[in-house]
């Protein structure tokens, strides 16, 4: 499998707080992989800085070979990284199929007067989407009517307009109910199945999630990867049971 992303020696400090330490990592296409670690670990930050929105202090990151660190977020969207929120960013007063039309034109800069929107393959697309996230039903309803979950999905499929190489999620589920959480992260991992083409990094702190939908394990702590493995092994190394799960006493 060809290298979609690679981290090299990434540093990060917030004054005193050191946020990422000598952070290497080699993501292939196509994986599943799971961020995780305790708040304050480093998660974030490593996203933000994959994203353009935050710069390493030192260190670099390479996506399918070409050195990204010094580009601004939006060209690093238009090389093909996509990203969902914990809290969506959508238009509230759209329906969904216009919040997906908007999306796909940003990410086409095809949005004029002489490229609307509404262009049959962006609606078929759309709708294609909307189908594989079990958004559907939801196609023609105000965005601000519905309710978080469906949001939330809304979020991820908008980000796939675009067929993005890398998307990231962070913590997909969270804000959901229990009962909602695993049949919504069942529903994500079913559609984005069908983009065999993208990589998934998610932010996950459920390690019942974890377990079922990741192909390897990235434990932060500290700023530092602490773990990185299949997930059967990295979610019972020492080290995660200490600082992540908790099911070890710290020393
Ligand atoms: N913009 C910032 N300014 C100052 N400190 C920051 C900033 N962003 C992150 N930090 C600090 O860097 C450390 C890592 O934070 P980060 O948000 O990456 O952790 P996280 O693992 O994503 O945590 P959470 O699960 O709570 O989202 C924390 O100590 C945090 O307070």
């Amino acid at each position: 499998m060809s290298t979609i992303l690679e981290a090299q020696g990434l540093n990060k400090r917030f004054g005193a707080v050191v946020a990422a330490e000598d952070i290497n990592i080699r993501i292939a296409s196509g994986e599943r992989v799971s961020l995780i670690g305790s708040n304050g670990a480093g998660k974030t930050t490593f996203v933000n800085m994959i994203t353009g929105y935050l710069k390493p202090d030192t260190g670099r990151i390479m996506l399918a070979g070409d050195d990204i660190t010094p580009l601004a977020p939006r060209l690093i969207t238009r090389l093909g990284v996509a990203r969902s929120f914990q809290i969506p960013q959508l238009y509230g007063d759209l329906s969904v199929l216009d919040n997906m039309l908007v999306a796909n034109a940003c990410h086409d800069h095809k949005l004029s007067f002489w490229q609307p929107a509404r262009r049959p393959e962006a609606i078929s697309r759309a709708e294609t989407l909307l189908e594989r996230f079990r958004l559907d039903e939801h196609r023609d309803r105000r965005v601000a009517e519905l309710p978080g979950g469906v949001r939330k999905l809304l979020d991820i499929a908008m980000a796939m307009t675009g067929r993005p190489k890398l998307l990231l999620l962070d913590e997909p589920t969270s804000g959901v109910s229990a009962d909602e959480k695993f049949p919504m992260m069942q529903t994500i991992m079913d559609a984005l199945g069908h983009e065999a083409e993208t990589t998934v990094l998610f932010v996950e702190h459920d390690m019942d999630i974890v377990e079922r939908h990741a192909s390897r394990v990235v434990a932060f702590y500290a700023g530092r990867i602490i773990a990185d493995d299949v997930p059967s092994i990295a979610l019972n190394a020492d080290d995660v049971r200490r600082y992540v799960t908790g099911e070890l006493l710290q020393e």
